[in-house]
């Protein structure tokens, strides 16, 4: 599958098949084509050249609704809708189909992302950014969908809620029994969460691993270059507490 911008090819013939269940991080440097593959998944952007399936069935072809339904979607930045309260906007993607969600529901969603009910009423602006990002994975989870696509998820906080947004993901992955594809700047993020890391360079798909292989010196150069910068600073934090 491949994706130019106005002739500038952004992805590259990128091949992938990526199991049911797994956690895929896409890392890679900015610019590399993460997102542009990403938004391929949930027709945000149409390929130029190739398909997406999901589960046999090519994304082009599926109505908007029911694509929505399918796949919940984090975005980069959050995305929330400042007009809009925290019940409104959980609610969003059900009710572009045409249902709504009850307050218990609402109560449910907001519990899977450890917030409590109370939020709902609350707009966006008189949330901290961690509650927002918890909102906007709470968002994605509405439909029930199997498939989670998440771009840069959790940008803009700081390194603790980073962390605890990060297991909470992964705790609801596993217990909802999803697909996650996770675009990340974060490698270390990328490596303890994902069982499978995708390195994209220059449109391309350059190493296709587990932590365990790119933590083993596997994946060749650039991903290496990745990894290398987290390790480094891994070392030197254990030779200060040693
Ligand atoms: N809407 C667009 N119009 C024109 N060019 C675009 C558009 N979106 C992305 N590009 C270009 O396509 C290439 C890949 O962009 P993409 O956003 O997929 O990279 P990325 O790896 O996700 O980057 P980042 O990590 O900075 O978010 C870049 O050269 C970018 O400038």
């Amino acid at each position: 599958m491949s994706h130019a911008f106005a002739g500038t090819p952004a992805v590259k013939s990128v091949g992938i098949d990526i199991a049911a269940g797994s956690f895929v991080a896409l890392i890679g440097a900015s610019g590399s084509g993460k997102s542009t593959l990403l938004k391929t998944i949930n027709r945000l952007i149409a390929p130029d050249e190739g398909r997406v399936l999901i589960e046999g069935v090519d994304v082009a072809g599926l109505a908007a609704p029911v694509l929505r339904r399918q796949i919940g979607y984090v975005f980069q930045g959050i995305g929330l809708f400042p007009h809009m309260n925290v019940a409104e906007n959980i609610a969003i993607v059900p009710r572009l189909a045409g249902s709504s969600l009850a307050a218990q529901r609402i109560a449910e969603l907001l519990g899977l992302v450890e917030l409590p009910p109370a939020l709902a009423g609350r707009m966006p602006e008189e949330l901290s950014g961690g509650q927002r990002q918890r909102v906007g994975v709470a968002r994605a989870l509405a439909a029930q969908p199997r498939l989670l696509l998440m771009d840069e998820p959790f940008g803009a906080v700081d390194a603790v809620v980073r962390d605890a947004l990060g297991q909470r993901v992964l705790a609801l992955h596993r217990q909802l029994g999803l697909t996650t594809i996770m675009v990340t700047h974060d490698v270390a993020e990328a490596l303890l969460l994902a069982d499978r890391v995708l390195v994209m360079h220059e449109g391309c798909i350059v190493a296709d691993a587990t932590a365990a292989q790119l933590l083993a010196g596997d994946g060749g150069e650039i991903a290496q270059d990745l990894v290398a910068v987290p390790l480094r600073q891994a070392q030197a934090l254990a030779r200060l507490a040693r």
